[in-house]
């Protein structure tokens, strides 16, 4: 699903609005009805509390237009229009006045005005600001806003969480609606996918406002949101007359003296994910527990007992994964200076791999364009220097990745892909696999693609998904704490199979059972 920007959002808007030959306000219109039927299918009319907070652009005309059709349907409501500027867009003065026409007074709030008092059993309606915050709220709308957070009253925000910036924009932390639930229109937004906004939104969902779909189809976008439709297209199925052969040889190269695990680890998922052959190259110290617990990898070793001193591979690898458990020793940082400039194939670069490109930036124009880097947040800033916020992450990211011609795996609870600037966006996986050698997994997994044939950005996206699906099948039967990374290998049979079930049929109730 596309992921766009706030400006193309309202070009979205213009250009439904043309097509259909509708007024701003029956856009509004549909918008609001879609809330309101979400809230209604759930409340089936309990008689509960619902107050709306307001703003006075379109994001508080939504919240006029929920209110009067809440009011219609007699909930119990209160609304506060925020006052935070004289500048109300059309669509809100619209919906103000007839709200007050079905003899409903709002509430005026203003900087000189008592905070109106929440009970944790009220329903709170956030319309205060949408996609159109363009800076920090004023200390009295960010004081309010805290207010509405410490009710601990369960929070609707309607299209985004009010001070959230849905671009890069000033905003201010605490002045942000912490939301319990967002329902956001037509398409959604980088921001709740991010580690620093991602917070403010405890669950979303998208409602369709039926907005101009050729427009949508159409339009370029910076980031895409990676879920089972768009991966499935990605999936090469195997052939009947294949053998191991058709599917690669991919070699994973790491290890030193009491990290042979993170080999082991990466080389089972890489076999796992199918790849046809598999070859561990470990210093000597790794030979018997690699041959011991995954006998279907074969095993190469350097010279070397405790590290790795050099690297040959007596034969034409596929595909290399390189970098888990290595070390820094001086000799491995040579051993893989000289191994980059030998190879001319795309290759997987994770951990200590991409901790010596950083400190030797100089062998970045060593490394084969079209690799793979797979940076956990520490190692990406290493490789490409501080951030002041996650815009601009992404940005510097994108940059590094066209410079060196590179795709870049930003891993995190979202892992976002960068390549060719474009961002795609995981929504599989669960902070059951923030734990110890789940991303040698992930190296392994995307290694295993691409020897099957896979091109690097597709195996990092595919691989990138399977592994957090892998991950989710593997927490419904265990639980986030008792997670391993070895119970995600045990699971992706499981997710290829799940990409494949059909949705369940809903059985139809038979009278007398
Ligand atoms: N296609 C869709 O998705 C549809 C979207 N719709 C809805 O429209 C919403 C967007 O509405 P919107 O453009 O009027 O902006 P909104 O967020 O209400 O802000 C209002 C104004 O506040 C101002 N302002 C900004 N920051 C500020 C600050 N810190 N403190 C004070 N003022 C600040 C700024 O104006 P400025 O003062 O900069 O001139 C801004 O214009 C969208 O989220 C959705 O709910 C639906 O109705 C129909 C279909
Ligand atoms: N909270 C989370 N939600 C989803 N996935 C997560 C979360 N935390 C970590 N992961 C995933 O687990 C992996 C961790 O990788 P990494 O930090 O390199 O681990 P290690 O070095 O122990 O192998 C990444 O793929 C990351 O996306
Ligand atoms: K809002």
């Amino acid at each position: 699903m596309k992921i766009f920007s706030a400006h193309q959002i309202y070009q979205a808007d213009k250009s439904t609005i043309q097509k259909e030959q509708i007024k701003s306000e029956e856009l509004m219109e549909r918008a609001a009805t879609q809330l309101f039927e979400w809230m209604h299918s759930r409340l089936r009319g309990t008689q509960v509390n619902v107050k709306l907070f307001c703003g006075i652009g379109n994001n508080g005309g939504d919240g006029m237009v929920l209110a009067r059709k809440l009011h219609k349907h007699d909930y119990s409501i209160k609304v506060y229009v925020v006052n935070y500027s004289e500048k109300r867009s059309e669509d809100f003065l619209l919906n103000l006045e007839r709200l007050k026409d079905s003899k409903v007074w709002p509430d005026f709030i203003n900087e000189e005005s008592d905070l109106p008092e929440i009970s944790p059993n009220d329903i709170i309606v956030d319309a205060i600001f949408g996609i159109g915050l363009n800076r920090a709220p004023d200390d009295w709308v960010g004081n309010l806003i805290e207010h509405i957070n410490d009710s601990r009253a369960f929070t609707l925000s309607v299209d985004v969480p009010s001070g959230l910036p849905v671009d890069s924009c000033h905003w201010k932390p605490s002045y942000v609606i912490r939301a319990s639930y967002v329902l956001s229109f037509q398409l959604p937004k980088l921001v709740f996918f991010l580690p620093e906004t991602g917070v403010y939104v405890n669950q979303w969902e998208i409602l369709d406002i039926g907005l101009d779909q050729e427009f949508i189809a159409k339009t370029e976008t910076d980031y895409e949101l990676i879920g089972r439709p768009e991966v499935l297209p990605l999936y090469r199925p195997r052939l009947k007359f294949s053998h191991k052969g058709t599917y690669g040889h991919a070699v994973i190269i790491g290890g030193s003296y009491g990290k042979i695990g993170a080999v082991q680890l990466a080389s089972n998922a890489c076999l796992s994910v199918g790849s046809g052959l598999v070859t561990a190259f470990v210093p000597k110290c790794g030979y018997d527990s690699l041959q011991t617990a995954v006998p279907e990898v074969m095993v190469l070793t350097g010279s070397r007992e405790r590290s790795i001193s050099e690297i040959a591979i007596p034969f034409k690898a596929s595909v290399v994964g390189i970098g888990m458990g290595m070390g820094m020793e001086d000799d491995t940082v040579s051993a893989f200076g000289s191994f980059l400039k030998e190879c001319t194939k795309p290759m997987v670069i994770d951990a200590d791999g991409l901790n010596i490109l950083s400190q030797n930036p100089q062998m970045l124009n060593d490394v084969p364009e079209l690799s793979v880097l797979t940076p956990h947040p520490k190692e990406l800033e290493r490789l490409i220097g501080y951030w002041t916020s996650d815009f601009e992450k992404l940005e510097k990211a994108k940059a590094f990745a066209a410079k060196h011609n590179l795709v870049v795996v930003i891993k995190g609870a979202h892992t976002i892909t960068i390549y060719n600037g474009k961002g795609y966006v995981n929504t599989t996986g669960n902070p059951g696999m923030a734990t110890a050698g789940s991303g040698d997994v992930l190296t392994g997994m995307i290694t295993g693609l691409m020897a099957q044939g896979y091109s690097s950005v597709k195996s990092a996206i595919f691989g990138v998904y399977l592994h957090g699906l892998a991950g989710d099948l593997g927490v419904s039967s265990i639980g986030y704490e008792a997670l391993k990374a070895s119970l995600i290998i045990e699971n992706i049979g499981n997710a290829y199979s799940e990409l494949f079930r059909q949705p369940e049929i809903e059985q139809k109730e038979k009278p007398n059972g």
